[in-house]
Parts: C-alpha cells; structure tokens; sequence
C-alpha cells in the first residue's frame, strides 16, 4: 500500500461537482450483475494482503479520523450528549497527541443526529468547518408517510444540516419497482436543496448483492451524492462484499457519466484495523479521491475510541482503557 504523506492528512477543502442525476435508465439497471462468489473472494483477500505499520499507520488513522461522521442515533440522545459529541468533533483526540502528530487542528469529517438535535449540534459545532448531518425520513424504517418525511428533510434543513442521510424504501428494491425508487428518491434529492444527500440502502434488509448494486445505481441516476450501506440498526450493517459491490457501482457510474459519487458504511466499524481495511479498499478500487470527505466517510459512533487509543499506543507504547474513550 502507497503511504498517506502528513500533508495528506490535512484536512482539504475539495469541491467536485455534485451528482445531478440522470434520466432512469431501466435497461442499465437490468444489465446489472453482481457476482456473490467473486465478491467475497476478493472482500476475504483484502485483510491478508494490507497493513500499514507504525508512523504509516499513524498517518491513516489520522485520515481515518477525518472521515468519521461521528454519530449518536439513540433513542435516549439527550441535548447534553449531542453537545459532548460535537465537542469530541471539534477535539478528536487529547491536545497533546494532536500537537505531537503535528495536526493540531484535525476534527472528524461531520456529526450525525436525528432531526430533533440539529439545532443543537449546530450551535454546538460554530465556528468550526464540521458540517451537521441529520437522518431524516422516518429513520430508521422510513415507513412513515411520504409528505411527511419530505417536510422532515426540509426541517432538518432549516435547523441548519448540511448533509441529510435519508432511508429508502426497501420494499421498492425488494418488488423491483425501480421506477418508485428512483421517483422516491429524486424527491427527497429536490427537498434537500443545497444540502448534500447521503441514500442509505439498508443493505442487511435488501437480500441479495444484485438488489445492492440495482438500488446504488438507481439511487445514483435520481442524484444521490453518496450511498450509504446502512443505518446500523438492521440485524447486518456495513461489510466488506456490500462495499465492493457499492463502490463498483460508484465506478461504473463515474465511467459513464464522469461524476464521482461518495461512499458510506456505516454500522458496526468500531475497530481501528477495520476503519483501515475500508481505506485499503477505496484506494484501491476507486483511487485517492475517494479518501478526501467529500468523497468518503464512515458512519460510526464508536470507532474514534479504538482510533484514540491506537495512536496513544502508538505515542505512548501503552493502552489506556477503552471506558477513558467515551463518544458522548
Ligand atoms: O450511521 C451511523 C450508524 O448508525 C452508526 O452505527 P454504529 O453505532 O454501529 O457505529
């Protein structure tokens, strides 16, 4: 694996063009395979073949950090708990090791709260660059009526979010009915207005590898700016072979279009040598662009414990108890 240079640990302010989107094209999304087999052959491989030591190592937990949508989803989130988490955000790990990996100024890629704590992790994250994220559309299920969950994303909106990660209806992928999809979703694109929108797919509840490529395809053609695998509630969230299989979407997408759409696990990384695996991944599936945060980022509520305590070790030789590493 090539090394992460510090410079390129900094955090850059990168525009790409947003993905508009594009007509649904039925005939692309029939022709879409997805090979199972292959596919957890070459997920299985990616851990053996990669490792990053020591200062390398280092420099890519630190990028790693860059790219966390530090999240509480929880049904007793409390207003005091957002806060910590939008200071833990701003702060990502103690001031000294900050200063003595030389970036002083590192914070995670953005936060990520359920519409009722907007308001209060946008004041919570002022004057900072962290964007706000809300999960929006009647998370997790998206069951809830349709008009309902577009005004959901228009006041999540208004709080002050950024980025809105909405739910897509699974039954729509589960019946093939691409159509209600993409409909669905370029609706919710439209209701997010200048704020960027992540489609999470609910990977765990979509049944096969094909279903996941289908739905990323059709998610992309309505214009989602990321996918996103899941909303870490499903019985499985993010896993190597659902990656593959959404990354490659991305890349047939970008070599048919020329945009780049961003990609998202989320569910589940909550160990620093899984956080690294993704990276592996992206680099080299999909290339450098998709390790900046505009084009990447992990949905995790727990990770950037195990990545405090891996450049600790790393600092110190020692391990401090994870319990020392609280997100909120
Ligand atoms: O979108 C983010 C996920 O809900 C976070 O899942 P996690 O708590 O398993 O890290």
């Amino acid at each position: 694996m090539q090394t992460l240079t510090t410079e390129a640990t900094q955090l850059p302010t990168l525009t790409h063009t947003r993905n508009p989107g594009m007509a649904l094209d039925l005939d692309w999304v029939a022709g879409v395979q997805a090979n199972t087999s292959a596919i957890e052959r070459r997920a299985g491989t990616i851990g053996g073949r990669r490792s990053v030591k020591k200062d390398f190592q280092a420099a890519w937990l630190l990028k790693a950090i860059s790219l966390i949508d530090l999240t509480t989803l929880s049904g007793d989130d409390t207003e005091g708990r957002v806060k910590r988490l939008c200071a833990k955000a701003r702060q990502p790990v103690a001031p000294w090791m900050l200063e003595k990996l030389g970036l002083p100024g590192l914070t995670t890629g953005a936060v990520c709260v359920y519409h009722e704590m907007v308001a209060t992790a946008v004041r919570a994250v002022e004057g900072s660059n962290i964007p706000v994220a809300a999960v929006s559309t009647g998370f997790p299920a998206g069951l809830s009526p349709f008009r309902l969950r577009i005004a959901e994303i228009g006041e999540s909106v208004r709080a002050g979010a950024q980025e809105i990660d909405i739910v897509i209806s699974r039954r729509h992928v589960l019946t093939g009915n691409w159509q209600a999809l993409y409909d669905e979703m370029r609706e919710m694109r439209a209701a997010c207005g200048d704020a960027h929108v992540k489609a999470i797919l609910a990977t765990g509840e979509l049944a096969t590898l094909r279903n996941v490529a289908r739905a990323s395809l059709v998610c992309m053609m309505a214009g989602a700016d990321f996918i996103k695998t899941s909303t870490g509630k499903e019985g499985v969230n993010a896993t190597l072979p659902v990656t593959l299989t959404m990354i490659r979407a991305i890349r047939d997408y970008q070599d048919r279009t020329g945009i780049k759409v961003g990609y998202k696990p989320a569910g589940g990384i909550s160990k620093a040598k899984d956080a690294l695996l993704y990276m592996a991944l992206m680099k080299d599936e999909l290339g450098h662009p998709w390790l900046q945060p505009d084009l990447f980022r992990f949905g995790a509520s727990s990770l950037l414990g195990d990545i405090e305590r891996q450049l600790e070790h790393h600092l110190t030789g020692h391990y401090s108890a994870a319990n020392r590493h609280a997100m909120g």
